[in-house]
């Protein structure tokens, strides 16, 4: 790989005694792989073992491993792991969501920090994950639907947006910004081939008026987290500096080993030093930087949303549709432990989780778990609630051999036999979406646009 001439001198004289140490970290060394397990799935640690490569523990996440899981894989399709390399992990690690909470992960795809931070929440409050460009924001909303948490929603809005409906209403906000992206340049040829010397200043403009947005819908009190693949000063420690000029936030220390931090001479602000840095030449993974502050603001009054003018829980269930919903969820009985409202939208019923304010006029991909296409006089369940965490319970479930699962994904009918109507396919204890059984064959309905050849 050739480094850009501007790029050598421009770290030559930040790094100094570094630079070599830094410049052949980034040249000669591969880039290094990892993957998430998702351990709210059935028996996530046993099927890892059966399935997975072997797993090699990588720092700075809970349950994640170095090694490599295919996409077209049974641990992939079925949501049990989520590639993302190791460095990338540490953000949602700062970000610690807890049970209950509001998240928004506002720059969101395809996905890494929202299914980190979905896991974390444990199925409990709620994840708004926002992606500002809709084939992005599509594949974001298949990896969430995959990890398998009912209390997800998937927007699809611009920043500016996206904060008209959400004054001072979360308690974290993640903010991975699109940035120059140095950190990934021996992952991603297009970063390097696109990087030139004002690409970080280009940057940090759209990284200002994002972190404004982002601050707009911060409870007072609230946790900021602010991360790059960068290691430019302009977007990392300059940034920090500019947004606490602007507003009032304190940087918190990050409480991790093996990490260093940010510098006081590329970003002049309290407590800067308390932000942290991965260098390629120091850390296993590619560059990142990230921040965690908390908002100083006083509470300022909101204007409240009246009730009822929404698309949510407002507008109730038609009666006839109502009687379906009620005699379809009892076949899902953890469907009626969920803290979400049944919503009719076009011929799709979602359950949108009740934290949920109106959803008018936003832009989503997914207002919260889908449950099903509502026919005539059926409802057909989703692919989702197949992958929907605990989908197995109460539902039947027809096993399948590896190879089944082959003839499933690519769209086949398969001859197995077992309970008639709707059952859940596992092979071994992974649940991997429904078919329909009839007289010794299943119908296929995993989704026509996901089908896929497995290795
Ligand atoms: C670093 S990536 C996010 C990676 C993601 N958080 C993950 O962990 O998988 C930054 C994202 O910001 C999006 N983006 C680009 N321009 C944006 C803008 N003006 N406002 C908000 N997001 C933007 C990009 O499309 C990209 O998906």
């Amino acid at each position: 790989m050739q480094l850009p001439t501007p790029f050598i001198e421009k770290y030559q004289r930040l790094l100094g005694e570094e630079a070599p140490a830094f410049f052949t970290a980034l040249t000669d060394n591969q880039p290094v792989k990892g993957f998430r397990l998702n351990v709210a799935k059935p028996h996530a640690q046993a099927m890892l073992a059966k399935y997975g490569p072997a797993a090699v523990p990588a720092p700075y996440a809970e349950a994640a491993y170095i090694g490599e899981v295919k996409g077209r894989s049974l641990l992939h399709q079925a949501g049990y792991v989520y590639s993302q390399e190791p460095s990338a992990m540490i953000v949602a690690t700062i970000a610690a969501a807890q049970p209950g909470e509001r998240v928004l992960d506002l720059c969101a795809a395809p996905g890494g920090k929202t299914t980190q931070l979905a896991s974390q929440l444990q199925g409990k409050g709620l994840l708004v994950a926002n992606e500002i460009f809709p084939k992005r924001a599509k594949i974001l909303s298949e990896n969430v639907e995959r990890w398998g948490f009912p209390n997800v929603v998937v927007t699809n809005q611009a920043p500016q947006e996206l904060s008209r409906h959400f004054p001072q209403f979360f308690d974290k906000i993640v903010v991975d910004a699109p940035c120059s992206g140095e950190g990934m340049f021996r992952k991603d040829p297009v970063a390097l081939e696109e990087w030139q010397a004002d690409t970080p200043e280009q940057c940090a403009i759209r990284q200002k008026d994002i972190l404004a947005q982002a601050v707009a819908m911060l409870k007072p009190g609230g946790q900021l987290i602010y991360s790059t693949c960068t290691f430019a000063p302009e977007e990392n420690e300059a940034m920090m500096a500019w947004l606490m000029e602007e507003y009032p936030f304190a940087i918190e220390a990050i409480d991790l080993d093996n990490v260093s931090h940010g510098r006081s001479e590329w970003g002049e602000a309290p407590g800067i030093e308390k932000t942290i840095r991965l260098w390629p030449h120091l850390n296993q993974g590619e560059g990142h930087f990230a921040a965690k502050l908390t908002s100083q603001a006083e509470a300022a009054p909101v204007k409240k949303k009246k009730k009822g003018k929404g698309a949510t829980a407002k507008s109730p269930l038609d009666a006839a549709t109502q009687k379906l919903w009620q005699a379809f969820r009892k076949g899902f009985p953890f469907l009626q432990a969920l803290n979400a409202t049944p919503q009719l939208l076009g011929e799709n019923l979602w359950l949108v989780p009740e934290e949920m304010p109106s959803l008018k006029g936003i832009k989503f991909m997914r207002p919260g778990l889908h449950v099903g296409v509502v026919k005539k006089n059926r409802i057909e369940p989703s692919y989702a609630l197949a992958l929907a965490i605990h989908a197995e319970e109460g539902a039947p479930i027809v096993p399948i051999t590896l190879p089944q699962w082959q003839q499933y994904v690519a769209g086949e009918t398969l001859s197995v036999s077992g309970n008639a109507g709707w059952v859940i396919l596992t092979v071994d204890e992974i649940p991997v979406g429904f078919g329909k059984q009839v007289q010794g064959t299943v119908k296929n309905f995993f989704p026509k646009g996901l089908r896929f050849k497995a290795i």
